[in-house]
């Protein structure tokens, strides 16, 4: 079986729009509880334009699943993290003003780095997970930094799948069997949604994870969110 983790970003965007709480952010990661996902993600960037610092706090006092929490590891992020005490954090390389995350660690450049950044995590028991593009020289280095996991950047698969080529898939099938093999686990995100999480789910071998958000809370504007995440929690299971 692969959990869902719905990343719940785009709830605080809509939040902060007016400045109130509406939608409230802790009821909703709640009722995505109740309605069967296993985790939450959030994303909190140094603007805090959706995700705040404090919301991140405020979540881990009500949270019953797996809290994972993304971003870039800079001194104000780590302290959020380890104050946090999730039970998993996803390093991801954003720069300061992309709009959304666009790339993956080189995992050769920045060894050293992740290792040191991982091996504090993981000395709180915190388990580490870092975004890499599908690209096999990136994950076969991923071993080497300490992580526990690897996240797949899917936005390239998601493109592509749209346009109809399914070839798409391959090379994120041979990064996670590359991860098997170097005892890495394997989780995926970046533009999933209801039409091709089936297809990869089917063709990439031991996925641990998805973490979903974009699609899914627009996907949910139509189709409610019991009946959105249902939906998704049948393509994953097995
Ligand atoms: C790491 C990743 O794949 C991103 O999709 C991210 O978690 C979403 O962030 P935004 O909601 O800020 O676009
Ligand atoms: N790690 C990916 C994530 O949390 C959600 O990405 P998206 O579905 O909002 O593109």
């Amino acid at each position: 079986m692969t959990q869902l983790s719905v990343n719940i970003n785009k709830i605080a965007t809509l939040r902060n729009a007016r400045g109130g709480d509406v939608p409230n952010l802790l009821q909703f990661a709640k009722d995505i509880e109740i309605f069967g996902a296993q985790g939450i993600t959030v994303h909190p960037r140094p603007d805090e334009r959706h995700i705040r610092y404090q919301d991140v706090l405020d979540l881990k006092t009500v949270l019953t699943t797996e809290f994972n929490i993304e971003g870039n590891p800079i001194n104000k992020f780590i302290d959020l993290v380890l104050k946090t005490q999730p039970e998993q954090v996803t390093l991801v390389p954003d720069a300061i003003d992309a709009i959304t995350s666009n790339a993956g660690w080189d995992t050769i450049t920045h060894k050293d780095f992740l290792k040191e950044v991982i091996t504090e995590f993981k000395r709180n028991k915190i388990r580490t997970s870092i975004f890499v593009d599908p690209n096999t020289k990136m994950v076969k280095n991923a071993h080497a930094t300490g992580a526990d996991r690897i996240e797949l950047y899917t936005e390239e698969y998601a493109k592509r799948y749209a346009m109809g080529d399914k070839n798409a898939v391959e090379i994120y099938a041979d990064c996670a069997r590359i991860a098997a093999e170097m005892g890495l686990g394997v989780n995926a995100g970046h533009d999933l949604s209801l039409e091709n999480i089936g297809y990869f789910k089917e063709k990439v071998p031991g996925l641990l994870e998805v973490s979903i958000g974009h699609a899914l809370i627009t996907e949910a504007l139509y189709l409610g969110l019991e009946t959105t995440i249902k939906k998704y929690l049948k393509f994953l299971k097995e």
